[in-house]
Parts: C-alpha cells; structure tokens; sequence
C-alpha cells in the first residue's frame, strides 16, 4: 500500500468522521467541481480570491494553475529553457522579454486599479450596511458582502471562505492603521498624519473608523472604558487595542523607552515578526506598571507583565519565549526533522494531524526537571500560604480553600501536606492501619491524569510511584503512592470498597463548584466519614477547593471541628481559607450582540486571533459537544490550507470525553513553538487543567447538560447557557503561563443573565443510580442524607419506584442481591440490570451456543460511548504510542508482554479465522478512511 500525503491524510481523517463513504465521495466530487469553478471565475477576473494577507502587494489567485497562466516567463524557466521564450515573431530574446515584462507591468497596474475599486465599492456598501444595522451583519453569519450574486452558486462552506477572507483583508487593514497610529501617538482626537492623509476628508475618516468598529466581534464593554480612563484597576474587559477604532495607546501621551525600543527592534525584524499586529496589552502594561503607553509585540508584554506579577518570570515561560535558548541538539535536530515534515506542502498552513509531537529534551534528569520547575512554583499566589493552610488544616479537621483559577490549588496542596505529622499512617483502636496518602478528586480523568503528571515532574518521581493516579479502567498508583489524583466517581467507589477511606489521610475535593451527582454524593459520605474518624481518633483530613464556590454554603454543609462534646450540638461553619492575587491578567472581549452560530463566530475569532498575535500562543476553544468539535476542526482545516505560506502553520486538535485517552493526553504535549495549536474541547478541558502554550480562549458559552425528561423516563444531552461560574473557569484556562486573552462569543449582558453558579447535576438527573449507590453504601434513609442540595420528593419516588422495579430493592425498600451486584457495574440502573439478568441467563443455559451475556456487553459498551464507536486503529497508532510513550512511561515494558501473548494467541488461530480478522480489519480501516475504498 502507497503511503498517501499529507493532504491525502488529512482528508481521509475527515472522512473518516462519516462513515458514509458514498456521501463523502459526492462530496469530495462536489469539492472538485467547486475548485474548478473557482478557477475559471479566478480566470476571468471575476470573484477572485483575495488573499489572506494585504502584506504581500501581488494578488495571487488560490489555485495553482490560475498562478501559472499568469506567469508564462517563470514556466518557461522551470522548464529549464529560456531560448524557448523568443516566440514573438521575429523579437530578440531581450526584446521579447522587455515586451512581456512592460505588458505585465501595464495588466497588474490595471488589475491593481480594479482591485482598489472594487474594494472601495464593497466598502462604501459595507459602510452603508453597517449603518443600517449596526454592524452586526457585516461579520456574522455572512450574509452581506459586496456582491451577493456573485456567491449564490457557491456551497456554504466556499462562501464562508471568501467572506472570511474578505473580512480578514479589512481587518488587516484596519490593524496596521491603528499600528501605524501607535507607531506615532498623539492625542486620540487628532488623526496621526500617517492614518489620515490630507486628502482623505473628514466623512471617509468616520466611515473607515466605522468600518473598522464594525468587522470585529468583539465590543467594547463598559468597565473597559473605565479602565481605560484608569478608573478599574483590573484587567477583565479590557478591549485589545488592535480591535478597536481608536486604540487605547492613543490616549496616552509618548511611548516609553523601553517600548520605543521593541517597536524598533520589531520594525527591524523580518516580514513574518513584524506584520504581527499589537496585543492588547497595552493598557495591560498601563495598569501593571503605572507607565501608560502603546502596546508592543506580545513577548515584550510578556517579559513586562511578568516584571510586575512576579520578578522572575518562570523558567518555563522563558523557555516559550525564546525557542532559539534550546541547548539541546537532539531537539533541535526533531524540530528541524519536523518543521520539514510540516513543510512539504508549502501552500497548506496546516500541520498534519500526524506529525509526530517534538520530544521533551531527554537528557535531562527529573531531579533537574524538579529543579526547574520549583521556580516556577515559588512564583505562584499560593506559595506564600503554604504555612497558612498547613496549620489551619493541622488545627481543623475540615477547610475550604479558595483562590482564583491557576493559583496553585490542584498542583501544590498535596505537596503541601505530604509532610505533616499526622500523615503519617498509624493504628486506631482496633489496631487496624489508618492513613498515609492524600486522595486529591477531579471532576474528569483527562485532569486527573494530567496534574497526577505534572506533580511527579515537580516532586521528580516516577509517575505511579509517590504520585499517582487512579480513574476508571486505569490505575497508576500503588501502595506507596502518597498523593493519589482520582475522579470523584473512583472515589465513591473506594468508599463503597472501604466505608471508613482507611487508606487515606486526608480527602481534597478539588473543583467542588462542579457539583456533579458524585461530588455531591461524595461530600454527604465524606461528611459521615469525618465524624466517623474523628471518634475513632484517627482523624481524615477534609479540604474543600475551587476558585468558584459558594464559600459560605460550603463551610457551613461540610462543618468544622465541634466545640464540645455534645453530640447534638451543630458544627461550627469550616474555616475557610483564601489565597489572593492571580497568576497572569486575562482580558477579557464580548460580542456586542447575540450570535445566532456560535460556530461561524468561533471560526472567525481563531482566524482573527491568528493574524493578529505572533506565535507562540495557542487558542483553546470551547464547544458543545463531539460532533460540534468535529465540524469546527475540519472547518478551521479546510480554511487553515488556504492561508498564505508565509502565516504560522496551524495544528488542530480536539478534546472531548469519547477520545482515545492517549489522544487527549497528546494535548498536553508542547509542540513546536513556531506552530500554533488550536485546541477544540468540551466542557471536560474547563477546570483543573492547565494546556501548555495555550494563552486564547474563546467561549461559545454553551454547554451540553444531562437533564431528565420525566415525561420519556430518559436523559438526554440538551444545549444550555454555562453558568458565570463556568464562564470564568474556561476564562481561567489562559493567563496560567502568561498573560492571556478570552474572547466570549456572547454580549456582556447575557454573561451577567447567566446563573451565578453551575445547578447541581442532582437537581436535574435521574435519581435511581445515585440513589442505589447510597442504598449500597447503606444509607437506608435516603430521603435524610445529608445533601448540599436536596432534589425533590417526587424525583426520590420516581426514582425508588425504577429500583423497586428492577428488583434492586425489595418491598421494604432495602437493597437486594441484584441490586449489589447492579450497584457495582458504573452504568445506570436500568443497563446495569441487563448485565445482571444476561449473566443469571448464562448460569441457566450452559449448554447454549449463544453467548447472550457477551452480545450485551457489546451493546452497552456501544451505548457507553458518546457518539463515535468507529476506532481508528492503525492510524492513529504511531502519534498514539508516542503520547502513551510520555505518559506512561513503563508502556514498552506492557508492550513487551502484550505482544507476547497475542504472538501465543494468533497461534492457535485456525486459517479462516485469521482470514476473518484480516478482513475485518480492512474493512474497519476503509471505514476510518486509512484505505481507499478502490485500494
Ligand atoms: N501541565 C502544566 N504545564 C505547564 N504549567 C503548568 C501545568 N500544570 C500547572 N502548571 C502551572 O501551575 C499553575 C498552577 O496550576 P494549578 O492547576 O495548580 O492551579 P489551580 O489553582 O488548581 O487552577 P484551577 O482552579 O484552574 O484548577 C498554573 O497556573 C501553571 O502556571
């Protein structure tokens, strides 16, 4: 089999997002046809493609064999013969070649006439659009343009692309007008000679501000006004200058030296530094540093902030900053391997989803590692509490913790308190072993991986050694581990194992503004169990953490220690602990109005973010569920194909429950700096998470939520606005190495109308499956368990009734056999009893040939997965092993052993069932689009 290009590659991945192949061939010939009517209407000057970027002075079409009618002197010399010029009847060469040069000259000075007019009328049409609906239409949902005939026989996703690059030329233009007015501030009311020409009058000035308001998303919102008039000492809702009519720097008087001086050495750098429009930052720069001033490239915001947040900027930070300071040749030698790899296809801007990841420098130790990472922990707001929180938990039993997002919650409690006396594991009463390890939960497992990660790079050990994890179908841990990251469902499963968590010494609820159904249920049992210990005097360690909670609901439902020794008598509220300040600013953008397609929006925000800031600096996305991801990524790939050669490449990737769990980890990866990573994700990459390089976020302010139709007796995932509290967790994913920007595709006023917090998972679900997990747990009296939020009585009845129903409870409401054995499967009741009931068939008829319980097992694990059961095996297998190579480092010895045992396996293997697999496999490789159907 040929191995297929890049391209190739890319397109049969996105085949293999359908399997359908027959749609996707019509497609694929729809596509065809489509290139080919772009190229003849390129051809004849009509609907030509305008570039992506206005840097360049030649308009070239998009498609390759519009360039080369164009240029017969250039074919002529790669047909390495340039006598084969002298064609026209009897010239010179020389004459010939003067002839064409000055008949090229005159057709691209005509061309550059239409073109400028052509502009201008679509302008003038724009300007008049905009002042008849405010701007909105201009940019979203692409229905205005400046000639809506033109287009109306393009497919949608052709008239996406021409209008986005229509708009990008516009706001291109745009940014180097307010750059060029940076470049020489002066007072905001009087136009810098460079922007505004004498002879541009004064109604073409407003309409080209006008223009320039309107083909951006992003509003200014009222309190970054104030900031700008230095009213607001904080950095949310602050505009970026380069998006804004007249920009902040100027208000400002003169550039200070030190900015003076980037500017300069930017203006000195070559073409792709120097295009790259400001960041926003300086009005950041203002508030930081007191010094008001335009906003220079993004390294040299960094290198300031950082001055003021934290004087020395963290090791790693520095690291991002200057690529060229890698010592190592090795590296250096993978990304020059690498950046050829990418570069092959030189009109594509868009990384191979396959191009393997650059490997961290080998030679280092995880002693130096540790090292190097240590500075970047006494850097954070949380540092400076460490003896703060170990003695109010030394004093208390119980406490909450709170600090902003990025502040060092997740990473350094645990190391925190590996130290302290009392956990050190000791015997209770009975004589029985108490404690030793602290349980750190998460709401997800892609987190729970990743920070397990993270702390043993800074404790340098060996994942799974002092530091571990533990989610479903995954273990790295082992009976030394100390600090053990789990998901909360794990945890209510170790606490149905062991009722008492004797293992631990201390539980860390980490997140707890989630409020999942095992969140909630896990801080009613961690309650009873804290007493439980308590009495015992061995006492387990409560900490309740996020950056967005409820405080004082928090502290008073988990309780501190009594003050006497009155039962009965309530527990005084928790302390509560609260680490201030904030790691890197975030500013902060909103949509001036509402958006009916959030994904059309996301997809322009990435494409603005990407020609305005240099690289590095990766966007992190936020959409609703897998399909959506899916959509947008081969949108962003389609268009990411078609930038310049010149653009930073781009390599899309995605994040969501269903992915491969290496796949998921692969974003975890530092990549190549000069690439920047486009992260589409869930809600699942929203807390504790910290994305390497990722410095954008963009909110659609979606997200897919359980919700139980009583009338159908089912859940379904319907969209729903997040909560702020969400909205500030996603927020809370840039400005964690260094500063950052969140682009909220929502008006500012819907932010406000969303609920204060996430509502809890119980008030809203099923009940049944929580509920036979508290019956399993021996909680009989359902109704009084200690929530933080208690659902309805009708919800309770409801779902007790479907457990009487499933025979999981008897009549008197007490948990039965059946129900035991359903309690353990992690599934909902009504499947976890099919499993049950096909294993009692099992035991009945052994002597039937039908595997009932297998063929059931199929079937839930199919239903178990949200949406794709298609794999994609052997594709996928080379980037997958390289992640799993990272994160788990003892996989060649697994591999070693699994090998091993299929060789033995295939052994016994008859002919036709070898035959059988081979087949099966090719099929499932035409599927996932790996083979061509013909191959
Ligand atoms: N994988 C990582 N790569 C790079 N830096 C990281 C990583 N994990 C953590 N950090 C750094 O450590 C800091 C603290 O992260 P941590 O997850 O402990 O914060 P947190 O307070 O728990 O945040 P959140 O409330 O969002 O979960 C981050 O801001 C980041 O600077």
């Amino acid at each position: 089999m040929s191995h297929p290009n890049k391209r190739q590659k890319v397109q049969a991945h996105r085949l293999s997002q359908s399997s359908v192949s027959a749609l996707s061939k019509v497609r694929q010939q729809q596509q065809q046809h489509d290139g080919f009517q772009e190229t003849s209407r390129s051809s004849t000057g009509q609907g030509k493609k305008i570039k992506f970027s206005s840097e360049s002075p030649e308009p070239t079409t998009a498609t390759p064999p519009a360039k080369s009618t164009q240029k017969p002197n250039e074919l002529a010399r790669t047909n390495g013969s340039p006598v084969d010029v002298v064609t026209n009847g009897g010239l010179s060469e020389i004459e010939a070649i003067e002839l064409r040069k000055k008949n090229e000259k005159a057709r691209k000075k005509q061309e550059k006439k239409d073109r400028k007019r052509r502009k201008e009328e679509e302008k003038t049409k724009l300007a008049e659009k905009e002042s008849d609906d405010g701007g909105y239409s201009s940019w979203n949902g692409f229905s205005s343009g400046p000639d809506p005939d033109r287009d109306r026989n393009l497919p949608p996703t052709k008239k996406l692309q021409k209008k986005f690059v229509e708009e990008s030329v516009i706001l291109e233009k745009s940014q180097k007008e307010s750059k060029r007015k940076r470049i020489s501030p002066t007072d905001p009311d009087t136009p810098s000679p460079v922007a505004t020409p004498s002879s541009i009058d004064k109604s073409s000035k407003k309409k080209k501000r006008k223009r320039h308001d309107t083909s951006d998303i992003f509003a200014e919102p009222e309190s970054s006004k104030a900031s700008k008039a230095g009213d607001v000492d904080d950095t949310n809702n602050i505009l970026p200058e380069s998006l804004m009519a007249s920009p902040v720097a100027s208000k400002s008087s003169k550039p200070t030296q030190k900015i003076q001086s980037v500017w300069d050495r930017l203006k000195s750098q070559p073409k792709p530094q120097s295009k790259e429009t400001e960041s926003p930052g300086s009005s950041r720069n203002s508030i930081l540093s007191g010094t008001p001033g335009p906003a220079s490239d993004l390294s040299s915001i960094t290198i300031h902030s950082a001055d003021k947040v934290s004087p020395d900027p963290p090791l790693e930070q520095q690291k991002h900053d200057k690529p060229k300071v890698y010592k190592n040749i090795q590296l250096k030698k993978k990304s020059k391997e690498t950046q050829q790899e990418v570069g092959n296809d030189s009109t594509a801007g868009l990384v191979d989803p396959l191009t393997p990841v650059p490997q961290r420098p080998q030679d280092k130790s995880k002693s130096q590692v540790a090292k190097d990472l240590q500075t970047v922990r006494e850097t954070l707001p949380i540092w400076n509490f460490q003896k703060e929180i170990q003695s109010t938990i030394r004093d208390s039993d119980t406490m909450v913790l709170v600090g902003e997002t990025g502040s060092g919650k997740s990473t350094q409690i645990g190391q925190f308190l590996l130290d302290q006396p009392w956990m050190q594991r000791r015997a209770g009463p009975t004589g029985k072993k108490y404690g030793g390890c602290i349980a750190i939960t998460q709401p997800r497992r892609v987190a729970a991986i990743s920070l397990a990660q993270r702390v043993s790079n800074e404790m340098g050990t060996q994942m799974g050694k002092e530091v571990g994890y533990c989610v479903r179908f995954d273990n790295v841990s082992d009976e030394t581990t100390k600090i053990r990251y789990v998901t909360d469902g794990m945890l209510l499963n170790e606490i149905l194992h062991d009722g008492e968590l004797s293992r631990y010494s201390a539980v860390v609820v980490d997140e707890a503004h989630e409020r999942s159904v095992s969140t909630d249920l896990g801080m009613g049992l961690l309650k009873g169990i804290v007493e439980a210990r308590r009495k015992k005097k061995v006492p387990l360690k409560l900490i309740v953490m996020s950056a967005t909670l409820d405080i004082q609901k928090m502290s008073a439902f988990i309780g501190g220690n009594p003050t006497s020794d009155d039962i009965k008598e309530e527990l005084p509220p928790a302390p509560v602990c609260q680490i201030p300040g904030k790691i890197y600013p975030v500013d902060v953008f909103y949509t001036p109005s509402t958006l009916d397609n959030f994904q059309t929006a996301a997809v322009k925000t990435i494409f603005q973010i990407h020609y305005q800031y240099p690289c590095p600096g990766d966007i992190l996305v936020f959409s609703t569920g897998s399909e959506e991801i899916e959509d947008l990524a081969s949108t962003v790939e389609e268009l990411a194909q078609q930038m310049d050669s010149d653009k930073p490449k781009m390599h899309v990737m995605k994040l969501y429950a269903s992915l491969d769990p290496a796949e998921q980890q692969r974003v975890f990866i530092k990549g190549d700096p000069r690439v920047r990573k486009v992260i589409i994700a869930t809600n699942i990459a929203e807390t504790s998470i910290t994305v390497p390089g990722v410095r954008h976020v963009i909110d659609c302010g979606k997200v897919k939520m359980k919700r139980f139709r009583h009338q159908l007796g089912i859940e379904s995932l319907l969209v729903t606005d997040i909560s702020q509290a969400s909205a500030q967790q996603r927020k809370g994913r840039a400005g964690r190495e260094a500063p950052g920007t969140c682009y909220r595709l929502y008006p500012e006023d819907c932010f406000k109308k969303f609920a204060k917090a996430t509502e809890p998972e119980m008030l809203h679900c099923d009940l049944a499956g929580a509920l036979l997990t508290l019956k399993a747990r021996g909680v009989d009296d359902v109704f009084n368990f200690p929530y933080l939020d208690k659902p309805d009585r009708q919800s309770f009845e409801r779902a007790l009734l479907t457990l009487h129903m499933l025979d999981a409870l008897d009549d008197s409401g007490k948990i039965t056999e059946i129900g035991k054995k359903m309690s353990k499967f992690p599934l909902p009741p009504v499947q976890s009893r099919v499993i049950v009931a096909a294993g009692e068939e099992e035991k009945i008829n052994t002597d039937s040939e039908e595997d009932v319980l297998v063929d059931v097992i199929d079937v839930l694990s199919c239903l178990s997965v949200d949406g794709n059961i298609i794999l994609q095996p052997t594709r996928w297998s080379k980037a997958t092993e390289d992640t799993r190579k990272q994160v788990d480092p003892l996989l060649p010895n697994k591999k070693k052993k699994r090998k091993a045992s299929e060789e033995d396996s295939d052994e016994d293997m008859t002919l036709e069932e070898r035959q059988a697999l081979e087949r099966a496999e090719t099929i499932l490789s035409r599927i996932s689009g790996i083979v061509p159907a013909d191959a």
